[in-house]
């Protein structure tokens, strides 16, 4: 890996992993069935409602422009009902569901090891109002446990590494939180792992700590005057969340979040779910951070390995342009609306993710005894 802002830790007992790029291996399997359109149509009129009408500043502004495709979605839908549909059965050609294409995705995967890598919030658990209740159900916690059995399995969350362990409390996984800027791999994980007697621990932003802590400081004293704002330190990087926010609020709780960062110009603000993020500038992102763990998964330059990212968030996108890039596996976007997105296939919500998770342990354990059998 040629990022020369990565700092490995090597605490007492860690061991630091040796990170090498990989190259394009095989092509990517074409999305093509068109399904589900009913749901997403019904989205997509909620999308009109329910979208950011009204924060009109110019940050804000600019952010809405970085996603056109929502803001050419409610204005196809405003303009005729038929084009939303044409629009809709467009978008899920190009991004069908993995539930329906599901022989196609275990056909393209047959005779490599599948590598599993899963946000966190809006894709194992669904989206609250409160960060604090985002627990995710005991049946997709089997879901996952099972998957990881016969998959190695990497949690990747814009969460602080703790918080998101604290509710997925599978011990034999991998973590990846602070936007992939905070990485365990544990020294004993599940027997689907195939380098499994290292811990490796990846800080890349270690050297960030004090500032993100300062600013954390800073932006709870500069935002208190704001109604339902909840600012979260997520160790490496930060979430000053809006969603139980008056919207007439928004614009200046911008201007708050602003004003404190202007000091800061080696932090940047993104916007993600009714959550403004400040993370530092480093070239490091969850597509980095799952590059990063296949290397430390035993993966470097294996032409055998397919991975799947499932994701519901802009932060995802990177791990989805890494697979592209890489050639190899496939992300799933997990999503009731159309969107820009580097994913191959769609789910529409958490339950749809334990679904597919479920189908892909039955499918694995079918074809072991298939095996045996012969
Ligand atoms: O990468 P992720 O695991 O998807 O984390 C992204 C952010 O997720 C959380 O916020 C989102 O979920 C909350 C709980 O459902 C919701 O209240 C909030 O509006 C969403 O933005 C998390 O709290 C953030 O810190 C993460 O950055």
């Amino acid at each position: 890996m040629t990022n020369q802002n990565v700092v490995v830790q090597e605490p007492m007992g860690m061991v630091v992993a040796a990170v090498a790029t990989s190259t394009p291996l095989f092509p990517y399997p074409p999305p093509r069935a068109s399904v589900g359109i009913g749901g997403r149509r019904r989205c997509l009129q909620e999308l009109d409602h329910g979208g950011n009408v009204g924060w009109s500043n110019a940050w804000f502004d600019s952010m809405k422009a970085s996603s056109p495709t929502h803001a050419k979605a409610a204005a196809i839908l405003a303009a005729s009902p038929s084009m939303a549909e044409d629009y809709l059965s467009n978008w899920m050609m190009r991004h069908p569901s993995a539930l329906s294409m599901f022989e196609e995705i275990t056909t393209a995967s047959k005779g490599k090891q599948i590598v599993m890598f899963l946000d966190y919030d809006g894709t194992l658990s669904p989206i609250v109002e409160d960060p604090d209740q985002a627990f995710m159900s005991d049946a997709m916690r089997d879901a996952v446990r099972d998957v990881s059995r016969y998959f190695p399995t990497a949690i990747v969350s814009g969460r602080c590494r703790d918080k998101v362990y604290d509710f997925v409390r599978l011990a034999e996984l991998c973590y990846a939180g602070s936007h992939g800027m905070d990485i365990k791999v544990p020294a004993k994980g599940p027997s689907s792992m195939k380098a499994n007697a290292k811990a490796v621990l990846c800080q890349p932003a270690n050297k960030y700590l004090p500032m993100i802590n300062k600013v954390y400081k800073a932006l709870v004293q500069t935002t208190k005057s704001t109604p339902g704002v909840k600012v979260e330190n997520n160790k490496f990087c930060l979430s000053v969340h809006f969603r139980c926010v008056d919207e007439k609020r928004w614009s200046s709780l911008a201007d708050q979040v602003k004003s404190v960062l202007e000091e800061y110009p080696k932090l940047k603000l993104t916007l993600g779910r009714k959550v403004l993020e400040i993370r530092p500038t480093i070239k490091w992102d969850k597509g980095k951070a799952l590059e990063f763990l296949l290397e430390c998964l035993g993966f470097a330059d294996c032409k055998d390995v397919f991975p799947i990212y499932i994701g519901d968030d802009r932060t995802d996108e990177d791990a989805f342009k890494m697979l592209r890039d890489r050639g190899q596996g496939f992300g799933i976007l997990v999503s009731k609306i159309p969107k820009e997105t580097g994913a191959s296939y769609s789910l529409q919500e958490p339950s749809e993710v334990m679904v597919f998770l479920k189908r892909l342990v039955e499918w694995k354990e079918w074809s072991l005894t298939s095996c045996s059998e012969v």
